[in-house]
């Protein structure tokens, strides 16, 4: 490197100084130099007072910076640079430029002014790039100074020269001699810029101070950090992000209106999402004690993938700085800022500022949630209070899940009586829509407390949330279900009411406030323990109605037998008996004249009867024609005789699991009769034609009016038969052996009529009863029931005055004038009607009309059917 010659013939002033002269000079510029206060006073100092003793173009001054060992431009002369119409003159004024090079190397070695041809040094290696482009604007020269401030080199004054030989030794001497005055000059002005900046801060954070000591509001604290932010000119945007309540995310909680007034599509998502703080960025801030510095490029690259990252990417921002608001050292949010350079503690002073008003806004903000959950909490238990049954607590549920909580039920449980066993009670179908199948598999089985997330839920107190995400990832079958929800979390809780755990609730929800949970959940047990225990009561209530009415039954069956009616002694025997022998399967031969009720003692015998719930089947042993009676009593098979065009089942069959009442026994064939025994003998039989063994289980019950004893000796009756039937004998009395029935029987029978056919008795004639009473009553009980009828139908004041009671003294027989013409077949019917009417309707048996015309019962049957005799013949 060669240095420039130290004299120029075109100077100024003269070229040569006298030594007074030059003391004068230094003497002067240093009274001036001592009067610089700013920039602008250097400035001047340099393009007036020394430009007008020595020739140069422009001057700069630039400062060391010793962190990065670089210098940077001060000072700038912007109106006599010839290089500020450069196209990189604003990278020449940004730029650091390293302390590395050996061109600067040698300046910094010199001691004292040093001046460089550029078209020498320019290209050197490292040289800086001011160099060329000072040449490329016309500078020729340029004569460097070091500055020093405690022995320490400070920076630089550059002085450039557009000629040739422009620093002789005078200007290089003087230069010399004034650079100590120049450097505390200079040391001064940064000082003085530093306080002022420190006070500009100062009362720049006052000012933010005062501002929000008065803000109560998000919206008031926005406007502040708003003003605040603005001013620091971080005009590219900022936005402060909150720390959820669920610990793990953060959400804007103030942002920049002017960027959202943009109208970017992009920024409402950015708004709207909650981003995780572990993203490898929020982390970093929020662990960091000072504010951080990110190049947005740079993190992309690192593979930082939030979307947030990305959007500022786009708005065109490279840098972005990341200061953590705090309290204490609780992690409040972060407050990222578009801005480029950082004043770490100006921007600590705002964030500390910023968290105390934050925290102060989230404690009153917690206050008013806290009220207003306690209201909804307070507006729930009414609600809650009014519910009585299961349907009520549902629609008070879904209401307030649904519509308030953003919360869907999707199960509650509730213990079995075993204590064991958690069966579902409530949830929320349609939820599950789009699971069918699996959900009605899972909702419909029992579980135990012993299942692993049940029992988790079972032994804490506070409950248990599980991360659907979570759950999944660890393979929880449950959680698939959860998910088609699309809500994040399931929130689990025993239900306690008093000290009992009476189920569990399942609730999925994004978030849930503790205290609403709790409480809710409170209330929902309470009400479902009640509801729980009103069901228990209305099962009891509804089992002991039921064993009431089962009890009722069984004493009117067996002890009351409430449609008999009659209180005589005999009666009372019979109704003893009954009682022992009802509910057993034990064969029953009932006994008595006819009409005395032996059909109804069977048919409340069966009614009595652990059969009742099958049809008792009665066959009238009287009523069948000799030849049918074994196809009626065991069915045939089709074709097993004339006529036998069908299978038929017979009435033992027909039986089966239940009663089979012979009415009439002794009135059946001897042949039947054997066919009877062998049926009763072995439990079993075949049908007519048939081949096939068919087990029967019917209980036997058989009444005739014929006394079987005589039958028997008569060889009208098989003695083994009667054997077999007489096992539990009931007599039934005849009425005239229990008089004090015929009043108690008398009224029953006039309520049935009346009510039959509509005429209502509401008087009886004491005559009447007198008159019934003095009556013998052959046709027993029957007989009063037909007399009863026919009287009602006589009645047409309501009074029963009078009854038609027979005399059985041939008075009324048809005088024979009045029948001489008719033809036979008249004849014959009006005759059996007769003896019919006299026998009070009975056929066939002992005092039977049978017995009277002498033919058999079966044959009269037969012959009555024929001539189309009915009851309402005899009877009416
Ligand atoms: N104790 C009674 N209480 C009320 N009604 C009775 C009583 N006894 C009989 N009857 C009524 O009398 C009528 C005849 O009774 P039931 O047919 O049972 O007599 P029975 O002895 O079987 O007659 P039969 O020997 O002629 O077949 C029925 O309508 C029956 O309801």
């Amino acid at each position: 490197m060669k240095k420039a010659k130290s004299l120029s013939p075109e100077l100024p002033i003269p070229s040569v100084l006298t030594l007074e002269q030059e003391r004068q000079v230094l003497l002067d510029l240093g009274n001036d130099i001592t009067r610089v206060r700013d920039k602008n006073d250097l400035l001047i100092l340099f393009s007036k007072r020394i430009k007008s003793l020595f020739y140069f173009t422009h001057t700069i001054v630039t400062l060391i910076e010793a962190k990065d060992e670089t210098y940077t431009p001060f000072l700038l002369d912007n109106t006599s640079s010839p290089i500020r119409t450069h196209a990189r003159y604003q990278e020449m004024v940004d730029f650091h430029f390293s302390l590395n090079d050996p061109w600067i190397q040698s300046v910094l070695e010199a001691d004292g002014p040093i001046s460089f041809l550029l078209e020498e040094v320019m290209d050197l290696p490292q040289s800086p790039a001011f160099l060329r482009v000072n040449h490329s604007a016309g500078v020729k020269e340029i004569l460097m100074t070091k500055i020093m401030n405690k022995e320490k080199p400070m920076g630089f004054i550059h002085i450039y020269s557009d000629r040739d030989n422009s620093f002789t030794d005078e200007f290089r001497s003087i230069i010399k001699g004034i650079t100590p005055q120049l450097s505390s000059a200079i040391a001064n002005i940064i000082r003085n810029e530093e306080i002022l900046d420190k006070e500009k801060e100062k009362s720049f954070l006052l000012d933010f101070c005062s501002e929000i000591a008065m803000v109560r509001t998000r919206e008031q604290l926005a406007n502040a950090v708003h003003t605040a932010l603005y001013k620091l000119n971080a005009q590219r945007g900022y936005v402060i992000r909150k720390i959820n309540e669920d610990g793990e995310t953060l959400s804007a909680y103030i942002y920049d209106q002017q960027l959202a007034q943009s109208g970017n599509a992009d920024l409402e998502e950015m708004i709207s999402t909650s981003f995780p703080i572990n993203d490898g960025l929020q982390n970093r801030v929020l662990d960091s004690y000072i504010p951080l510095l990110f190049s947005v490029e740079r993190e992309i690259q690192r593979g930082i993938s939030s979307s947030y990252l990305h959007f500022w990417k786009k708005i065109g921002h490279k840098t972005i700085v990341g200061i953590r608001l705090h309290q204490g050292e609780t992690n409040l949010g972060i407050l990222w800022l578009g801005i480029d350079e950082i004043n770490i503690q100006l921007l600590q002073g705002i964030c500390s500022q910023i968290s105390i008003a934050m925290a102060n806004i989230m404690a009153n903000e917690q206050i008013v949630n806290t009220q207003q959950e306690q209201a909804f909490l307070l507006d729930f238990s009414k609600d809650i209070a009014l519910v009585k049954t299961k349907p009520e607590l549902e629609t008070a549920i879904f209401r307030v899940f649904d519509k308030i909580m953003h919360t869907k039920l999707a199960m509650i449980r509730v213990f079995d009586e075993d204590g064991i066993h958690l069966r579902p009670f409530m949830f929320d179908r349609t939820l599950f829509e789009n699971a069918g199948i699996l959900f009605d598999e899972l909702s419909n089985h029992l579980i135990t407390s012993d299942e692993p997330y049940t029992a988790k839920v079972l032994a804490s107190t506070e409950g248990v949330m599980f991360n659907v995400e979570e759950e999944i990832n660890s393979g929880n079958t449950y959680a698939k279900l959860w998910q088609t929800t699309g809500l994040r979390n399931m929130h689990s809780l025993p239900l306690v009411a008093g000290d009992k755990i009476i189920g569990t609730i399942w609730l999925l929800a994004d978030w849930l406030s503790q205290l609403v949970l709790k409480g809710i959940c409170a209330q929902i047990s309470v009400a479902i323990a009640n509801i729980l225990a009103n069901e228990k009561l209305l099962a009891y209530k509804k089992q002991l109605e039921q064993e009431n009415l089962y009890l009722k039954e069984q004493i009117r069956n067996i002890y009351n037998f409430s449609e008999i009616i009659g209180n005589a002694a005999a009666m009372q025997d019979v109704y003893r008996l009954m009682s022992l022998v009802a509910d057993s399967g034990t064969t029953v031969l009932v006994l008595g004249e006819t009409g005395t009720g032996k059909e109804l003692i069977a048919r409340a015998l069966h009614n009595a009867s652990p059969r009742k719930e099958k049809l008792m089947i009665k066959v009238n042993c009287a009523a069948l024609p000799a030849n049918l009676i074994e196809s009626e009593l065991f069915g045939h098979e089709r074709g097993a005789f004339t006529g036998a065009i069908d299978r038929r089942i017979g009435k033992f069959e027909l039986a089966n699991h239940s009663t089979l009442f012979l009415d009439e026994i002794g009135e059946l064939p001897l042949e039947a009769q054997a066919k009877l025994l062998r049926v009763i003998q072995e439990r079993e039989l075949e049908r007519l034609g048939g081949k096939q063994t068919i087990k029967i289980d019917v209980r036997l019950i058989a009444a005739t009016n014929r006394n079987l004893e005589e039958e028997v000796k008569a060889g009208r009756f098989r003695a083994d038969l009667y054997f077999r039937l007489n096992v539990f004998p009931i007599v039934l009395p005849p009425l005239r052996d229990r008089m004090e029935d015929i009043e108690p029987l008398t009224h029953f029978f006039i309520e049935k009529f009346s009510k039959n056919t509509g005429r209502r008795i509401r008087k009886v004639a004491p005559k009447v009863l007198q008159q019934l009473r003095a009556y013998t009553w052959p046709g027993n009980v029957r007989e009063l029931e037909h007399l009863i009828e026919r009287s009602v139908l006589l009645t047409t004041d309501g009074q029963l005055r009078d009854v038609f009671i027979p005399k059985h003294n041939g008075a009324d027989k048809p005088e024979l004038a009045q029948i001489a013409n008719l033809p036979l077949e008249e004849i014959e019917r009006g005759y059996i009607i007769e003896v019919l009417k006299r026998c009070s309707g009975k056929i066939s048996g002992a005092g039977g009309a049978a017995e009277i015309l002498k033919v058999p019962g079966n044959t009269l049957h037969s012959k009555m059917k024929k001539l189309k005799i009915t009851k309402a013949d005899y009877f009416a």
